[in-house]
């Protein structure tokens, strides 16, 4: 990483020969290489550390000094695996975590880079080096839910070059993990590539037994955050792996895992955490890496272990221990100040070297970003009457005394197929007396094709909403009544990507997301806890008996989970490899 503080000057303040910019005296300090907490002094110069002892350090005027007695100092938390597009964006997801001292994000890029492209994204990450905090980002090598032409999106010459940029420090999450157990040749070239260049591989290995993560390890994956038991986080440490715990607002596992730590009483060097994405109402109630520290104490382990796993380890992972995750001369000053160790809420953040932060409150200031510059596909590209044929939304009956094939949720991302016995009207799965079953489509965005589901278990008493907030980013329709399933659908075309619910002929729930159909462009974090706790209000009131809607949504139209699943080729069998009903072309959908 670059420092503009030299290296010589740097010795100079460690010497007492030149003041320093900030010293914080009288704290502390969580040596986190060591193990120890130590009261010490710390002064920082420019953007960098320059000494941590016991000395005076010299200052002058223009040095602020900040008394930290009765404070612990602690490096800035890193969160190794985040995804920055959970209706919050980028700048809103750093505008809300750097004042809960997480000073350095890693970041997915799959909705950036299938809707940019290569050139887009490469722009976009220049423009984002303004964010206060670092910014840093995983590349995806493949999508999650695969579509004609994929290969092509993901030129393994592009990604590559992407894999040079020094804010790229690895290839993200294969959500896919059975290409790599099967060893595909563009994954393993690439990752091997990934590898030479000193960059890191992260993996994705949901579900997978002991034996198959050999193969997994084999294939040059170097974490995995999906383990949801101790047993299954054991496995994976085992192998070599780093271990990243996971407590998200899917998936809050800490209760269970956590007793890796403390039951098992493994070595925890090669453990980090993560929050994996959480819902904007789960960050503002629960916190981000803060949250996970406070969560892991709370649980019995360590605090000093607590804050290695969310500094020193995920910055050894990543590669990046020589700059960040520590309070050491020479690295960058990625400071916070921790009034106690038990909620872990910083009352101050320093990151390389200026105060961004005071009392949770944000003192940098954020950079413009005109998001739909780098977008280069257009939100739709049909004629949006089209969504008005009910064609688009009704099921195609397979025949008489033929069952059709039901995506009934099992929990809040989990489908199992059953298999129903439905009249046939007109041709069509008539769902009028099976209350609980909702039409869903899947439509593409540019107008070429749409597949179809019947989903049981979502919610009963939808009349319609769309969604552009799903893996595809496709409009996903879902609803009991085909013309508030169009309304809802109509809506969100004409907000260009979005959130819509319909409700007994009015709009109940208004979203819009018109940054590549997952995010608002608005640098509130706010306004995305707001649209969030809307429209799981709303969904619940209309039986939707999860707690995380987002991902519900997310993951109907993934091609990695169990079950039946609403993908671009038509509805989805995972476990079968199987495509029940495929998708059809639009056209001949409505002319019909
Ligand atoms: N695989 C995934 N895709 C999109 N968002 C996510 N958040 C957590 N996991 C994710």
């Amino acid at each position: 990483m670059i420092r503009t503080a030299k290296r010589t000057e740097l010795i100079e303040v460690a010497q007492g020969r030149r003041p320093a910019d900030i010293v914080i005296q009288g704290g502390t300090v969580a040596n986190v290489y060591s193990g120890e907490f130590l009261r010490q002094n710390v002064a920082i110069y420019q953007d960098a550390i320059a000494y941590v002892g016991e000395n005076e350090v010299t200052i002058d005027e223009h040095t602020i000094v900040i008394d930290a007695e009765g404070m612990y100092v602690s490096p800035g938390f890193i969160e190794p695996h985040a995804h920055p597009w959970v209706i919050y964006n980028p700048v809103s997801m750093t505008a809300k975590v750097l004042p809960l001292g997480t000073t350095t994000t890693v970041n997915d890029d799959l909705f950036f880079y299938l809707h940019f492209g290569v050139d887009g994204f490469r722009q976009m990450i220049e423009d984002l080096r303004a964010l206060p905090g670092n910014f840093f980002w995983l590349v995806r090598l493949v999508s999650q839910a695969d579509f004609s032409g994929e290969r092509d999106w993901f030129d393994p010459q592009e990604i590559r070059k992407l894999l040079e940029m020094d804010e790229v420090v690895g290839t993200a999450e294969v959500t896919r993990w059975p290409l790599l157990y099967q060893g595909d040749p563009f994954l393993i070239d690439t990752i091997e590539a990934a590898k030479r260049a000193r960059k890191v591989v992260d993996g994705h290995t949901a579900g997978c037994s002991y034996e198959k993560l050999n193969s997994i390890a084999a294939s040059g994956v170097s974490a995995c955050h999906e383990a949801i038991t101790a047993e299954e986080a054991l496995h994976r440490l085992r192998l070599g792996l780093w271990t990243t715990l996971r407590h998200s607002s899917l998936r809050p596992d800490f209760p269970e895992i956590i007793r890796l730590i403390t039951e098992k009483k493994v070595s925890t060097h090669r453990i980090t955490m993560t929050t994996d994405g959480p819902h904007p109402g789960f960050i503002e109630r629960e916190g981000f890496v803060d949250g996970l520290v406070r969560k892991a104490v709370e649980l019995g382990v360590p605090p000093m272990t607590a804050l290695q796993m969310a500094t020193i380890n995920a910055a050894t992972y990543l590669r990046l221990d020589d700059d960040i995750g520590g309070i050491a001369p020479g690295k960058l000053a990625d400071i916070i100040l921790l009034p106690d160790l038990v909620t872990f809420k910083p009352s101050l953040v320093i990151s390389k070297g200026s105060i961004v932060a005071r009392d949770g409150k944000l003192l940098a200031s954020l950079p413009p970003i005109d998001w739909n510059r780098y977008v280069s596909k257009k939100p739709f590209l049909f004629a949006k009457e089209r969504l008005e044929d009910e064609h688009l939304y009704r099921y195609p009956h397979p025949g008489p005394n033929k069952p059709v094939p039901v995506a009934y949720f099992k929990s809040n991302v989990i489908t199992e197929r059953k298999d129903v016995h439905l009249p046939s009207v007109n041709g069509y799965a008539d769902l009028s007396r099976h209350p609980g079953l909702l039409y869903a489509s899947l439509i593409a965005r540019n107008g070429q094709w749409v597949a179809q589901a019947i989903l049981e278990r979502f919610a009963v008493d939808i009349d319609g909403m769309a969604s552009t907030y799903n893996t595809t980013t496709e409009l996903l329709v879902i609803g009991r009544n085909p013309k508030a399933m169009a309304a809802a659908a109509k809506k969100v075309y004409e907000m260009g990507g979005g959130i819509v619910v319909v409700d007994d002929g009015k709009t109940v729930v208004e979203i819009p997301l018109p940054f590549t159909g997952m995010m608002t462009t608005d640098h509130s974090f706010g306004t995305a806890v707001r649209f969030h706790d809307e429209l799981l209000a709303v969904l619940q009131k209309r039986g939707f008996p999860f707690h995380d809607i987002l991902y519900t949504l997310l993951f109907l139209t993934c091609d990695f989970l169990p079950g039946l699943r609403l993908i671009p080729y038509g509805l989805y069998d995972v476990k079968r490899g199987e495509v029940v009903l495929p998708a059809e072309r639009l056209e001949e959908k409505v002319a019909k």
